[in-house]
């Protein structure tokens, strides 16, 4: 889940988001899953004083600490907004500038820290110097170890290698804090780790005492290392980090309180960040009803529930149980079925999706597939899609055609291919609106309108991914309305229905996307839209 700004002192954290409020006792007992509309007991004063905070902290068995929202909350309404307690770049082979996360590359021409010898974007990076950046003490511990940091950075060096520093710098920063904001550091130690169980995984576990501890201490000659403690904040990391980035940048942090929300895979809040601050902005997605658990999905919401299920439990050590995880159909989208490699007729769906190493069975015949085969299908196909060029029209309709009769219309990779055919048509060198045939325009349209019947179901209400599709959508509703009413094929009445629809588009767009941070690509689609109602005389 995730700049550049004037520095911002270490409390302003806690000043910029609502006050989060500990829930009464007899809540901290209270099991997930018991009636949202059950009210309190004991009610007291200082609660309803507490009526006012949006959210407050609750415990469960289940999620552990989370947030409840103490009363009705409508969509749209501000949550949290507040700055990162740590920021570093995320963990892949894809350098980045160290202040403000954009991406840099490893050639000589690349400007580099004079100090440290790490790339940068150049010599004005906002985040030099800064909290939320290249902070002095980083530089000078990475200046006293350039023989095994900065100058190990070339275009010599392999996505592994790159990888691995990289990774690096986020615990460096959190141990550098330890000594310089022990407050700071104080709160990140009190975020979940799953060290216990972490541990039990030999895999996981060698690869942060090898990649991490070993690296650090020996390479990096920090001798004074506590090895538990570092092991505790890659868990912290790993459980808790929001992935972050806005016009290129890409990082990952640590926030003082949105780190309690729990997932759910059809979540009701939505958040952004803003770019020069880095701040999370989180909103409800939609209503969210007095003692309901305010969620957010920590997987991709458009992927099937083998998928995210394998991802929460390697990253995150649980198995989610949601309402969606639960139903083979997935709420009635049917994301993930097959079709029956015998009979061709029937649909191929977990018997148990709960059960991830459960058999799947189709609906028509006897014919069953184990969870592991099913896994192999999946990464070829997903293989074969992330093949294709993200601009490739042809190639994209050429995958949908090969795997219409392997997965139902539904299934999430066809659904991944259809939402990039969604923007690049009307948006490619000859696949400009004007040079596209209607034939093309229309398929727009149809990608469109499967994707928001989808998207409206599992990631509802003031999503992103909905203010985007219905901007794509309204573009071929229109051209085809015009050029319809032009030759006669509707009638005044038809070609009114369909304006009146373009404009219902446009002004949920609108509404959605203008909550995104001023200079992000989605808030400008959001001004377009505006901008285009506007001309509509809207
Ligand atoms: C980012 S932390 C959330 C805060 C955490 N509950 C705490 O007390 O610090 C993520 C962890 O919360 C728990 N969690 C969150 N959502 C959950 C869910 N839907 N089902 C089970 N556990 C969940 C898991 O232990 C997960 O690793």
């Amino acid at each position: 889940m995730p700049g550049r700004k004037k520095n911002h002192h270490k409390n302003s954290n806690r000043a910029r988001h609502p006050r989060v409020q500990q829930s009464s006792g007899k809540e901290q007992q209270e099991r997930h899953g018991k009636d949202a509309s059950d009210s309190p007991e004991g009610e007291n004063q200082e609660q309803e004083q507490e009526e006012e905070q949006p959210f407050r902290i609750a415990h469960s068995d289940i999620y552990g600490r989370y947030l409840v929202a103490s009363r009705q909350l409508e969509a749209g309404e501000t949550l949290i907004r507040e700055e990162p307690l740590a920021i570093g770049p995320c963990v892949s082979g894809d350098p980045v500038c160290l202040g403000c996360y954009q991406p840099v590359s490893l050639g000589r021409e690349q400007y580099r820290c004079p100090g440290c010898g790490w790339p940068l974007c150049g010599r004005s990076c906002s985040g030099i110097k800064r909290r939320c950046g290249h902070t002095e003490a980083e530089c000078q511990l990475y200046g006293d170890r350039r023989a095994v940091a900065g100058e190990l950075l070339t275009d010599r060096a392999g996505p592994a290698e790159v990888r691995d520093l990289y990774e690096l710098v986020m615990i460096v920063r959190i141990l550098l804090l330890r000594q310089h904001d022990p407050e700071q550091f104080e709160l990140i130690a009190r975020m979940e780790s799953h060290t216990a169980e972490r541990r039990l995984n030999e895999v996981l576990w060698r690869h942060y005492e090898e990649k991490v501890v070993q690296r650090l201490r020996n390479a990096w000659r920090l001798d004074d290392l506590d090895a538990e403690q570092v092991h505790e904040v890659c868990g912290i990391l790993d459980v808790n980090c929001f992935e972050i980035g806005q016009n290129g940048a890409k990082a990952r942090t640590l926030y003082p309180s949105a780190f309690l929300l729990a997932h759910d895979c059809t979540p009701n809040t939505a958040h952004t960040d803003d770019p020069a601050s880095f701040a999370i902005l989180l909103r409800t997605s939609r209503r969210v009803r007095e003692r309901e658990a305010l969620t957010l999905s920590y997987a991709y919401t458009l992927q099937g529930t083998l998928k995210r299920r394998a991802f929460m439990h390697e990253g995150k050590l649980f198995w989610c149980r949601c309402r969606r995880c639960a139903d083979p159909r997935e709420l009635g989208t049917d994301c993930s079925a097959l079709v029956c490699a015998t009979c061709r007729a029937g649909s191929v769906r977990a018997e148990d999706p709960l059960e991830q190493s459960g058999d799947w069975a189709c609906d028509r015949c006897s014919h069953k597939l184990g969870a592991k085969d099913l896994e192999r299908q999946l990464d070829r196909i997903n293989d074969d899609l992330e093949a294709i060029d993200v601009h490739d029209i042809p190639g994209l309709e050429n995958f949908l055609l090969r795997y219409r009769d392997v997965l139902r219309p539904n299934h999430y990779l066809l659904l991944s291919a259809k939402y990039s055919l969604c923007q690049i048509y009307g948006r490619t060198e000859g696949y400009l609106l004007p040079q596209m045939s209607p034939e093309d325009i229309a398929r727009k349209e149809t990608y469109c309108r499967e994707f928001l019947e989808i998207v409206d179901v599992l990631d509802p209400g003031l999503t992103r991914l909905r203010g985007l599709i219905m901007y794509e959508l309204h573009a071929p509703v229109m051209v085809l309305a015009q050029s319809a009413i032009q030759s006669g094929q509707i009638s005044r009445q038809e070609f009114q229905r369909r304006l009146k629809e373009v404009v219902k588009l446009l002004q949920v767009s609108r509404d959605i996307l203008c909550l995104e941070p001023e200079g992000s690509t989605e808030n400008a689609m959001g001004l377009a839209a505006a901008d285009a109602l506007v001309k509509m005389g809207c």
